[in-house]
C-alpha cells in the first residue's frame, strides 16, 4: 500500500478544504469554436470520476485547462479549495496534481527502476543529486513501492524500450504516483491495451490509495465504468449528463449518443 510522503503537497494541506476539484462555468474558445463551454464539475477528495464523450467532445481541452497547459477564457478552477485558474502547471503540480498523457513520456534507454527513481527524485529535495541511490535510501524504498503498485516488480531492471506496450502504460502510472499526488488525471490509459492488459489496468487503478482522487478519460466504457464512482458525459464541449456508472450505462440518451456508435 502506498502512503502519502512528506512532500510539498502535504505541507500545503492547510489550504486543502472542500472539494478536490471545483470547476465553475469553465469555457475555452479556439477562434469561434467553444472546445469546452460553461463546464461545471465537482470532484470530492478521493473520488474517482470518469469523463466520457465522443471524439472532439472537449475531454482533452478540459484536462489541459485543469493542468494549466492552456488557460480558460472564462470560469474558475479550484484545486483543494484554492483558486488555481491562472496558475502555471508547476504550481498545480506542487499542490498535488498529476497527469498522464496519451503519448509516452518515458525514457526508453533507462530501466523501469531508473525511470521511477528519477520521478521520485524530481519532486524531492535530493533532485539535483547525481549519485545512484544506495541501499537504505528512503527514495529507493519508495521506488520499489511504486513499481509494485503498478505490477512491474519482475520487470524492475528491464529497459523501458524492451517492455510490452501495456507495461509501459503501467510505468506511466507509477510516474504519476511519484511525489505523493492527491489528484491524478488519466488520459486514456487503456488505449491500445489487450484485454488482459485492460484487466490489469483496472486492478491497478482500483487499488490506488483511497486518498488519491482521479478523473479518467476513456473511450473504453468497460474500463471507465469499472474504476469510476461517478461519470460525466460530454458532448460538443458541454457536460450533458452526470450519474453513477449504472445510471450512465442505462441512460437512453447516452446509449443513443455514445454506445450507439457515435464515438470514434
Ligand atoms: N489547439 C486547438 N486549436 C483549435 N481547435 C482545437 C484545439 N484543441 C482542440 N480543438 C478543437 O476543440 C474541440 C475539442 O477537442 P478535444 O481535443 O478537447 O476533444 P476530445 O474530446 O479530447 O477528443 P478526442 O477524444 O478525439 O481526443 C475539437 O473540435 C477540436 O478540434
Amino acid at each position: 500500500m502506498i502512503e502519502a510522503g512528506p512532500d510539498t503537497a502535504a505541507r500545503l494541506g492547510s489550504v486543502s478544504s472542500g472539494n478536490a476539484l471545483d470547476l465553475r462555468g469553465v469555457t475555452r474558445m479556439f477562434g469561434a469554436l467553444a472546445a469546452i463551454a460553461d463546464v461545471t464539475m465537482t470532484v470530492r477528495p478521493g473520488e474517482r470520476c470518469a469523463v466520457l464523450g465522443s471524439n472532439g467532445a472537449g475531454k482533452t481541452t478540459l484536462f489541459n485547462c485543469i493542468t494549466g497547459d492552456i488557460l480558460p477564457n472564462s470560469g474558475t478552477i479550484r484545486l483543494f479549495g484554492e483558486d488555481v485558474t491562472r496558475f502555471p502547471p508547476h504550481e498545480r503540480i506542487r499542490r498535488g496534481l498529476r497527469r498522464t498523457y496519451q503519448i509516452s513520456l518515458l525514457f526508453g534507454g533507462l530501466t523501469v527502476a531508473d525511470n521511477v527513481d528519477l520521478a521520485c527524485r524530481g519532486v524531492s529535495r535530493w533532485r539535483f543529486s547525481l549519485l545512484r541511490p544506495r541501499r537504505g535510501d528512503p527514495l529507493l524504498a519508495r521506488t520499489d513501492e511504486l513499481i509494485e503498485a503498478v505490477h512491474l516488480t519482475r520487470a524492475r531492471g528491464r529497459l523501458v524500450s524492451e517492455l510490452f506496450y501495456g507495461q509501459q502504460r503501467q510505468l506511466e502510472i507509477a510516474l504519476a504516483l511519484a511525489g505523493a499526488p492527491r489528484f491524478i488525471l488519466f488520459d486514456e490509459p487503456a488505449a491500445g491495451l489487450s484485454p488482459t492488459e485492460r484487466r490489469e489496468l483496472i486492478e491497478i487503478l482500483t487499488n490506488l490509495p483511497r486518498h488519491i482522487g482521479f478523473i479518467i478519460i476513456e473511450h473504453d466504457m468497460d474500463v471507465a465504468l469499472r474504476v469510476a464512482e461517478s461519470v460525466s458525459m460530454m458532448h460538443n464541449g458541454r457536460v450533458f449528463k452526470e450519474g453513477t456508472p449504472a445510471e450512465i450505462e442505462n441512460d437512453s440518451e447516452v446509449q443513443a449518443l455514445y454506445l450507439g456508435g457515435a464515438h470514434g
